[in-house]
């Protein structure tokens, strides 16, 4: 099992008060798989991939990801772990609005250890066209592929996705939904998404519905849908 996570808990300290967010986790992937979370605001989606990712730590429990113990190691090597293994994107890209698109990618490839090349991943994502244009320059949907292309540069084993099509239109969405499925195809890429559209659940290969801390339903996609056919 890719990710195997066991009865991860965490809580969250402010003054006196101390709120349990992840209240015993039980998640499991297979490698190359897609996953989706579902939940309403609060439930603790964020915080959850946050831990997988290596951005946060569980208080107790175990989150394996490819072998790693992810919840023990020094701090360190957790940057490690981050840096190597796991690409993120969020709903907003983050990206550097003094640097052209191919000066954004290469700020990550030059500190991977295997990256990929820059000009396949610029085609993958199809804005090889538009690689020496600013941010500014560029649409939501092409600046969140300069985000995806910056994300998967340096091959990681895991893509974390935050709401990644949160700010961006029905068609857009749709695009970039449709192009996390050919990184997940063409790289082999195990992704995890978090989404508050019920409808992208379809492309997924396993659904974790949260609540509150808990996963309170799991299903299996035996034959997910091409992004290009779910509609909403
Ligand atoms: N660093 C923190 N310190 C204190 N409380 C936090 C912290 N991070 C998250 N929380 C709290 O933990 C709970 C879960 O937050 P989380 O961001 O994981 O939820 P979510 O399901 O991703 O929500 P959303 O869909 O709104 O992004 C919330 O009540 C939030 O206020």
């Amino acid at each position: 099992m890719f990710i195997h996570i066991l009865n991860l808990k965490k809580s969250y300290q402010s003054g006196v008060v101390t709120t349990e967010v992840l209240k015993g986790i039980e998640m499991k992937l297979e490698k190359g798989g897609i996953g989706v979370i579902l939940g309403p605001s609060g439930s603790g989606k964020s915080t959850l991939m946050n831990i997988i990712g290596g951005i946060d730590r569980g208080d107790s429990g175990s989150v394996v990801v490819d072998g790693i113990e992810v919840n023990q190691l020094d701090d360190n090597k957790l940057t490690t772990y981050r840096r190597e293994q796991i690409g993120f994107v969020f709903q907003f890209y983050n990206l550097v609005p003094s640097l052209t698109v191919s000066e954004n990618i290469e700020v990550v490839s030059h500190i991977s250890h295997s990256p990929l090349n820059m000009d396949e991943v610029l085609e993958a994502v199809g804005i090889k066209d538009k690689k020496h244009r600013f941010p500014r320059e560029l649409s939501g949907g092409e600046q969140q592929r300069v985000s995806i292309a910056r994300a998967i540069i340096k091959n990681p084993k895991l893509l974390l996705c935050d709401e990644p099509t949160g700010a961006l239109d029905y068609s857009t969405s749709r695009s970039i939904l449709q192009l996390l499925q050919q990184v997940n195809e063409k790289y082999g890429t195990t992704i995890l998404m978090i989404t508050h559209n019920t409808a992208i659940a379809a492309m997924a290969d396993r659904v974790f519905k949260l609540r509150s801390g808990e996963i309170v339903a799991e299903s299996v996609n035996q034959i997910p849908v091409p992004a290009e056919r779910i509609e909403w």
